[in-house]
Parts: C-alpha cells; sequence; structure tokens
C-alpha cells in the first residue's frame, strides 16, 4: 500500500545551522515526484528526513511534521527503524553487499532484522522482487553469484530489488542514476515507471530530461546564498514548471541560466 507524505512547516538543522527552511509539500500516493535546485539547496538534506535517516548524524535535528499518511513521523514514540521499513531509499552509488549472492542481497533487509523464513518463501520473494526490479531475467540463472559481479546498472536494480523486498510504501532515491551509463540510466527510469504503480517514489535528480521523463510531479528548491537555508520555492505538475512556472527562479533555473 502505498502512502502519502506530506511536510508541515519543517526546519531541517545540522547543529545550530539551518539547512532547509519551512517546507510544505504534499506528495500523494503512486506518483513520482521529482526534486530539483542548484547544489546545497539542500535537496538530499531533505529526503532524508522523510526517513529518518537525517537524525543519525550528531546534532542533526527537524523541526514541524512529517506526515505519513495520517502519522507524523516524528512524533514521539515512533520507531525510526519500523519508519525505514515503510520508506526504504536508494542511494546514489549501487552499493550490493559485495560478498553476498545475488539472493542473500535481495534477502538482506529481511536477514539484517533477525526475520528468519523458509527456503520456499525466501524463493518467493527473490524472484517478486527481482522481476518488480526488471532484473530477474538477467540474473535468475545466477541467483547464487556475488552481486558484486554485476553491472553498474544492474547493481542499481539490484539495490532497488533489495529495497522493494520488505515491501515499503515509499520509497527515496537520491540521484540513482548518476553513477550509470545512459543505456543502464533508461532501464532505471523505465523501472520507476513501472514502480509507482505500487509505491509513493521521490527522486533527487541534476537532470532536467530525467525529472520531465520519470515524473508528475516537479519541486523546485533554491538557496539565496552561501549560509543560507535552503527552501522550496516551487511544487507542481512537472508539464506546468517545465513549460510554464509560476516562479522567474524556477524559470531561471530550468533553462539554465544558474545552477
Ligand atoms: N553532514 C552535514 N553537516 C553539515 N552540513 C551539511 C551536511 N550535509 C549537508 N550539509 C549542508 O546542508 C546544505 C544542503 O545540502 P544538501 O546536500 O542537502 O544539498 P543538495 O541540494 O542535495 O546538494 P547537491 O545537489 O550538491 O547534492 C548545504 O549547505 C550543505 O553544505
Amino acid at each position: 500500500m502505498s502512502k502519502s507524505i506530506e511536510a508541515i512547516d519543517l526546519d531541517v538543522y545540522y547543529g545550530s545551522f539551518l539547512a532547509v527552511e519551512g517546507v510544505n509539500v504534499r506528495i500523494e500516493p503512486r506518483t513520482v515526484t521529482a526534486f530539483i535546485g542548484p547544489s546545497g539547496c539542500g535537496k538530499t538534506t531533505f529526503l532524508r528526513t522523510m526517513n529518518r535517516m537525517h537524525e543519525v548524524l550528531p546534532n542533526a535535528t527537524v523541526k514541524g511534521q512529517l506526515l505519513l499518511d495520517a502519522e507524523d513521523i516524528y512524533a514521539s514514540g515512533v520507531d525510526p527503524v519500523r519508519v525505514r521499513s515503510k520508506v526504504g531509499m536508494v542511494f546514489q552509488r549501487p552499493n550490493p553487499f559485495p560478498t553476498m549472492s545475488i539472493r542473500d542481497n535481495v534477502l538482506a533487509g529481511f536477514k539484517l532484522n533477525g526475520i528468519r523464513m523458509g527456503r520456499a518463501q525466501a524463493e518467493e520473494i527473490t524472484e517478486r522482487s527481482l522481476k518488480g526490479a526488471n532484473l530477474w531475467n538477467e540474473v535468475k540463472d545466477r541467483l547464487d553469484k556475488p552481486g558484486s559481479g554485476l553491472s553498474g546498472g544492474q547493481q542499481q536494480r539490484l539495490c532497488i530489488a533489495r529495497t522493494i523486498a520488505v515491501q515499503p510504501e515509499v520509497i527515496l532515491m537520491d540521484e540513482p542514476c548518476s553513477a550509470l551509463d545512459p543505456i543502464s540510466t533508461l532501464a532505471v527510469e523505465d523501472l520507476i515507471g513501472d514502480l509507482k504503480e505500487h509505491f509513493t517514489i521521490v527522486i533527487v535528480t541534476h537532470n532536467m530530461q530525467q525529472a520531465s521523463r520519470v515524473s508528475d510531479k516537479t519541486a523546485f528548491f533554491n538557496i539565496a546564498g552561501t549560509g543560507k537555508p535552503g527552501k522550496l520555492i516551487e511544487f507542481d505538475y512537472t508539464d506546468k514548471i517545465f513549460s510554464n512556472p509560476n516562479e522567474q527562479s524556477t524559470e531561471d533555473y530550468i533553462t539554465g541560466r544558474f545552477g
């Protein structure tokens, strides 16, 4: 079941430094949302608040609310580990566990959480997740081989299989194609289109073509200068952002005038 995400007056800090200020945004279930904006405007920082990864850093804090459907994930008593099992994350560089087999990589989320399962269930989850990541046909005959033996694009799809294996509701992707060649990038972009049938997806990207190809809505973040907080400037349908944005700074950014 994919879920909506809503930020209400969200401020994000590293110690006393306010990195992102006053974000209000509502992301609908089963949509793809792209975060765009110049370097340092807080895209990754905000993304990492959505599964409570931000607070893993010392003195990193958040003010405001972040609702997953109706539940504030920052309310007292909420277990961040449970949040992270519902809100999965795919990183810039494919990071399969190098010595683990392809199968064990897919099942790693269960093993790390001490969840045991029988062989039949393990096989079922492996096949379902690899099919869901458009990787099954390429690896079904070598499930016992190490994940590190795959190409970069295959490794990234293996990481996506590992993420969807635990059946999250939201998938966060931080520049998931920046380390991939154009063919692998297209494979991952196609996959994102398939995944949104089941998941709510948020993707940080520096690639304007990619944002316009894969996303339903786009959030443009900007920063007034070094040391100033990043802010969400405009959030709208991707077609609108790329054809007729409301804000001059959005237009300047997407037409390459800065950033
Ligand atoms: N671990 C950290 N400690 C302190 N400040 C940080 C840390 N990570 C990021 N920042 C600061 O927070 C601000 C936002 O950074 P962030 O990486 O979120 O921006 P971004 O928009 O994702 O940039 P990029 O497009 O370059 O990845 C920047 O001023 C950055 O220097």
